[in-house]
C-alpha cells in the first residue's frame, strides 16, 4: 500500500510525513523545502503498515517547475518503474482553505481514493476560524480530517479514519480524467472553492493581525533592509563569541588525546601517524563544529519563525537587478549550509536559464565547509579585540567574508544575464509569505542534529582519508641519514608542493599551502587538516600560532580571497553536472571559479604587499 502526500507548498506535508513515519526530513516555514519524493513506512495503531510518499508542494498539477513535475508524474504514473500510489492524502493548510480545496477538485479527477487533511488546525482554532469539516466532507464526498502535524496526538483523528478504511479495503482506482486545466477551468474551480469556504467556515471578524503588524515593520522599504542587515550582523557577532568556549574545550580534548598517544606509543612512524596524522588532522576540523551549529541555530530559528520568506521578499529587488530569479533566494540560502542542497533546491525555478544561473552561482555562497578555513586564518591574523564600541573585529571580518560571497553571487549572475542574453523581466516575486509561527523546538533540534551528523560523517570519511593520504605523502620517503632540514622537506608532499608552487607563487602561496590545496579539492575543510599535518602541529591553538608566525598577512588575506571563489569541492561539481544536465556546465563552473579565485587572490596579495602587509 502506498499513500502520497499532496498539497500546496508549506502546508505541512513533510511535518505530517515525519509524524506518520518517524522520519526526520527537513521542514521549514517557507515554500519549496521539499524538492524530491521521499518514502517512509507508517504503522497504524492497529499495526497495519503502509508506505508514505512525501512530495514537493504544488498549487496545481499543471506543473511549472521540475519539483512540481515530480508530484504530477508520481500521481499520474508517469515516472518510470514506479506504480501509481493507492491513495492520496490531500494536505491543506486549514488557515488557507480556498487554495487547498481548489487543488482537491483537481486531485479528485486523478481517480484515486482521497482523504483530505486540514493541517495546522491548531493555528486555525487559535485564530478563531471554525471549520465544519463534517459538512465539508459530506459535500466533497471524501473524508476530511483536522490535524496538527507538529503536536503529539495531532494525528489521532487521522489514524482513527485510516485504520477502518484500510480494514475495509480501498476503493478501486478509476481511470484518470485529469487534463491540464485551462485558465478558465482554474477560475471556475476557484469560485467553487470560495463557495465551499463561505458555506462551511466561520471566520473571525479580525484576520491574523500579528503577522500583518510584524510585516508592516520588517517589510518596510527603509526599515526592512536595515533590520535584515542588523540580524545577520548580530548573528556573526554572537556566533563568534558563543562558540569560542566550546571550541577551546574540543581543542583541549584533542590536545589531551594527542598527549596520551605520544606518551603511550613509542616514538616512530606509528606515533607520528596517530598523533600528527589522525588526531591533529581530524581534530583540527572537528573543532569547528560549535561554530557551525551556532550559525545554523540562527538560520533554523529564522526559518521556522517565518522570517526567511520575508528576507527573500526584501532581497527580490536587488536580486532581480542582478538578474536572479526571486525564487533563487531559498536555493542560495540553503547554500549557506552546503552548495549541494542549494543546487538541488534550484528545482523550484521554472525558467531554464534562471535555474542554470542559480546552479552556477550557488557554490559562491559561503558554505559551512569554508568556516574552518576562515576561522583558522582569522584567529591567526585578526587581533581578537573590539572596535567601534564593542563589535568584535573577528566577527566583523567573518561578516565581510560572507558579504563578499553574496556580492560575488550577484555580480556573476549579473554577467550571466548578458551571456545568456536573457530579457529582463520585471515580474514581481510570487511568493507566499507564510504567517509567523513560534519556532518548534523539535524542528530546530532535528536540524542541528542533522548538520552535526553530516559534518561528523565527513570528518570520519572524506576528511579522515584525505588526512591519511596527506600524512603518507608528507612522511615518505623518509629523510636520508644525517639530514639537516625538517623531515617533510624530503617527502613526496614537498615534491608535489614545490612542483605546483610556481603557479601559485604570484598569489603569495608557499609550497605548504600548495600541498594542502590539492587534497582540499575533496572538501574545503581538508585544507585545514592538511596544514595541520604538513606543519606537523597538534591542536588548533598550535596551528594558529604557527600560521601567524610563518605566513605574512598578505598571504593570509590572499588565501581567504582564494577560498571565497575556488571550486574546492568535487561533490558540488558532480551535482552541478547532474542538475544542469551536462558536463559542459560543470566545466564552466570550474573554469570561472578558478579564474576568479586566482585573480582575487593575486590582487589581494599584491595590494596587501603594496600596503606593507608583505
Ligand atoms: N503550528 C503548526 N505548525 C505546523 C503544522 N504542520 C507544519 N507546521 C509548520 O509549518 C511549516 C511548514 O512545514 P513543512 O512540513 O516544511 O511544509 P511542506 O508542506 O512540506 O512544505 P514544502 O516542502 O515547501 O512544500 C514548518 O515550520 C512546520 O513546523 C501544524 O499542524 N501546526
Ligand atoms: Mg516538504
Amino acid at each position: 500500500m502506498e499513500v502520497a502526500l499532496v498539497g500546496a507548498p508549506n502546508c505541512g506535508k513533510t511535518a505530517l510525513f515525519n509524524a506518520m513515519t518517524g522520519a526526520t526530513a527537513k521542514v521549514g516555514n517557507y515554500s519549496g523545502v521539499t524538492v524530491e519524493r521521499k518514502v517512509g513506512i507508517a504503522t497504524t495503531p492497529e499495526g497495519r503498515k503502509f508506505s508514505v510518499i512525501d512530495l514537493p508542494g504544488t498549487h496545481s498539477l499543471r506543473a511549472r517547475s521540475p519539483d512540481e513535475e515530480v508530484t504530477r508524474d508520481v500521481l499520474l504514473g508517469q515516472r518510470k518503474g514506479e506504480r501509481v500510489p493507492d491513495m492520496i492524502l490531500a494536505v491543506g493548510d486549514a488557515t488557507n482553505l480556498r487554495g487547498a480545496l481548489r487543488l482537491v477538485s483537481e486531485l479528485k479527477k486523478v481517480g484515486l481514493p482521497i482523504v483530505m487533511i486540514l493541517n495546522m488546525i491548531d493555528i486555525a482554532r487559535h485564530r478563531g476560524l471554525q471549520i465544519d469539516h463534517e459538512a465539508l466532507s459530506a459535500e466533497l464526498g471524501i473524508p476530511v480530517i483536522p490535524a496538527t502535524a507538529v503536536r503529539k496526538g495531532g494525528l489521532d483523528l487521522l489514524w482513527q479514519t485510516v485504520d477502518p478504511l484500510l480494514k475495509a479495503g480501498l476503493a478501486e482506482p478509476q481511470p484518470s480524467s485529469w487534463e491540464v486545466p485551462s485558465t478558465h477551468d482554474m477560475r471556475v474551480a476557484m469560485r467553487e472553492a470560495e463557495r465551499l469556504v463561505n458555506a462551511h467556515v466561520i471566520r473571525p471578524p479580525e484576520p491574523d493581525t500579528v503577522s500583518a503588524k510584524i510585516d508592516r515593520v520588517v517589510l518596510n522599504p527603509f526599515a526592512g533592509p536595515v533590520i535584515l542587515l542588523a540580524i545577520l550582523f548580530v548573528m556573526f557577532q554572537a556566533v563568534f563569541s558563543w562558540a569560542a568556549p566550546f571550541m577551546d574545550a574540543i581543542d583541549a580534548g584533542f590536545t589531551w588525546l594527542g598527549g596520551i598517544v605520544t606518551a603511550v606509543v613509542p616514538e616512530g612512524l606509528v606515533q607520528s601517524f596517530l598523533a600528527d596524522g589522525i588526531i591533529a588532522g581530524i581534530g583540527s576540523v572537528i573543532i569547528f563544529l560549535p561554530q557551525i551549529l551556532f550559525t545554523f541555530l540562527f538560520i533554523l530559528l529564522l526559518e521556522d519563525f517565518g522570517y526567511m520568506a520575508r528576507a527573500a521578499f526584501l532581497m527580490d529587488r536587488i536580486m532581480g537587478r542582478a538578474g536572479l530569479n526571486g525564487r533563487a533566494f531559498i536555493p542560495l540560502l540553503s547554500s549557506f549550509a552546503c552548495a549541494i542542497p542549494g543546487i538541488m533546491a534550484a528545482r523550484v525555478i521554472d525558467n531554464k536559464h534562471d535555474r542554470l544561473t542559480t546552479i552556477l552561482v550557488a557554490p559562491l555562497m559561503t558554505c559551512s565547509a569554508r568556516i574552518p578555513v576562515y576561522t583558522l586564518i582569522i584567529a591567526a591574523f585578526i587581533p581578537n579585540r573590539t572596535v567601534l564600541g564593542g563589535l568584535s573585529l573577528q566577527g566583523l571580518v567573518m561578516f565581510g567574508l560572507y558579504a563578499a560571497g553574496v556580492f560575488s553571487v550577484l555580480a556573476v549572475a549579473f554577467v550571466a544575464r548578458y551571456v545568456f542574453a536573457r530579457e529582463e523581466r520585471h515580474a514581481p516575486l510570487m511568493l507566499d509569505l507564510p504567517d509567523y509561527k513560534m519556532p518548534i523546538l523539535r524542528n530546530i533540534a532535528l536540524g542541528l542534529y542533522q548538520r552535526a551528523r553530516i559534518f561528523l560523517r565527513r570528518a570520519g570519511t572524506v576528511i579522515f582519508w584525505a588526512t591519511v593520504v596527506i600524512w603518507v605523502l608528507s612522511t615518505f620517503p623518509l629523510p636520508p641519514e644525517g639530514a639537516t632540514e625538517p623531515a617533510i622537506n624530503y617527502s613526496f608532499a614537498a615534491m608535489i608542493g614545490k612542483f605546483i608552487a610556481p603557479v601559485l607563487a604570484p598569489l603569495g602561496f608557499n609550497w605548504q599551502i600548495a600541498v594542502a590545496l590539492v587534497p582540499g579539492m575533496a572538501a574545503r575543510e581538508v585544507m585545514v587538516a592538511g596544514l595541520a599535518t604538513v606543519y606537523a602541529v597538534g591542536g588548533e591553538s598550535g596551528l594558529v600560532h604557527l600560521l601567524a608566525d610563518q605566513w605574512s598577512l598578505a598571504t593570509a588575506l590572499a588565501v581567504l580571497a582564494w577560498f571565497i571563489f575556488a571550486p574546492q569541492c568535487i561533490s558540488t561539481l558532480a551535482v552541478i553536472r547532474r542538475e544542469a544536465g551536462s558536463a559542459k556546465w560543470m566545466w564552466v563552473a570550474v573554469g570561472y571559479m578558478f579564474a576568479l579565485a586566482y585573480i582575487a587572490a593575486f590582487l589581494t596579495y599584491r595590494i596587501a604587499v603594496a600596503l606593507g602587509a608583505g
